[in-house]
């Protein structure tokens, strides 16, 4: 199976806050052809959730600090009504989608991720991707999608970042298949300046990375989804891409390409 090529999109979630991207993007999703997964986040929608109950949503380097209260409005959010309302879109447009979490099957096993001085709470690392369960459902042409949520087999589930998710979820298939990463959000991909939307750089190696960060070019969200393609371009991954919704439909030339 090697040779085939496994796409795995990951979509953000200030596409997914937008209901006619969110569906446009569906559809387009639902037209590719061959093997592939989908992964998605929705962190915008939990920061807006968690505040109409009171909690303040508390974010460090990216990544949600998730207390008792604050895994279970993210467990609601992503493994119910992003996740289920993703899938009965995909339905609706032909594709035979299942929603999963990490713990369903055992698809993606975490622990608690410990940081020294940081406690992120229930906040997960991951540990292993089920890759023979997911390749059987593919190879019966059912599309698995996933949401931001993992488990810890002690009974603990754990708010995973969805573009990690995504990036060890390709790791994890390509023992299986020839694997591509696309990371899907709201921008043509990643920007030389953040004003002009057009400033797209198209290719970006790990030389030019770290220039780029200590430029301060790269910086919040961009900073983990970067550190993510390289370290999926280091262990396996054969191609990961940045850009828009049209990076789906290959109908743009204009995103930007990672290599080590
Ligand atoms: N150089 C850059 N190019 C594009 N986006 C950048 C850059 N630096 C920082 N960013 C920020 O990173 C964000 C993307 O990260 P994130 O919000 O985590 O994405 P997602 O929508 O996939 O969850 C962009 O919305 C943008 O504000
Ligand atoms: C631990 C952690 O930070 N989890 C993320 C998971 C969702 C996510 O990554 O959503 P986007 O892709 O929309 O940002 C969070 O709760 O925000």
């Amino acid at each position: 199976m090697k040779n085939q090529i496994l796409k795995i999109v990951k979509i953000g979630g200030n596409v997914i806050n937008n209901e006619d991207a969110l569906r446009s993007f569906l559809k387009d999703f639902a037209a590719l052809e061959g093997p592939k997964i989908l992964v998605h986040g929705g962190g915008r929608k939990a920061s807006e959730v968690s505040a109409a109950m009171g909690l303040e949503p508390k974010m460090i380097n990216g990544r949600r600090v998730t207390d008792e209260a604050t895994v279970e409005v993210v467990t609601m959010v992503y493994a119910g009504l992003l996740n289920k309302k993703i899938i009965a879109n995909l339905q609706s447009f032909g594709c035979n989608a299942m929603g999963l979490s990490g713990a369903d099957a055992n698809c993606i096993l975490a622990h608690k991720r410990i940081v020294k001085d940081i406690d992120y709470g229930f906040a997960g690392d991951v540990d292993a991707i089920n890759s023979e369960i997911i390749g059987v459902l593919i190879k019966n042409n059912v599309t698995p999608v996933f949401c931001a949520i993992t488990h810890d087999k002690n009974g603990q589930l754990l708010n995973t970042n969805a573009d990690t998710i995504a990036s060890e979820v390709a790791i994890g298939m390509s023992n299986l298949y020839k694997t591509e990463l696309n990371f899907v959000f709201e921008l043509k991909g990643v920007l030389e300046d953040i004003e002009d939307k057009n400033s797209v750089i198209e290719q970006i190696n790990s030389e030019k990375y770290e220039q780029l960060v200590v430029k301060g070019v790269i910086a919040d969200g961009m900073l983990p989804k970067m550190h993510n393609c390289f370290n999926s371009l280091e262990k396996g991954v054969d191609k990961v891409k940045i850009g828009d919704a049209s990076l789906v439909k290959s109908s743009t030339k204009l995103y930007t390409t990672l290599s080590l």
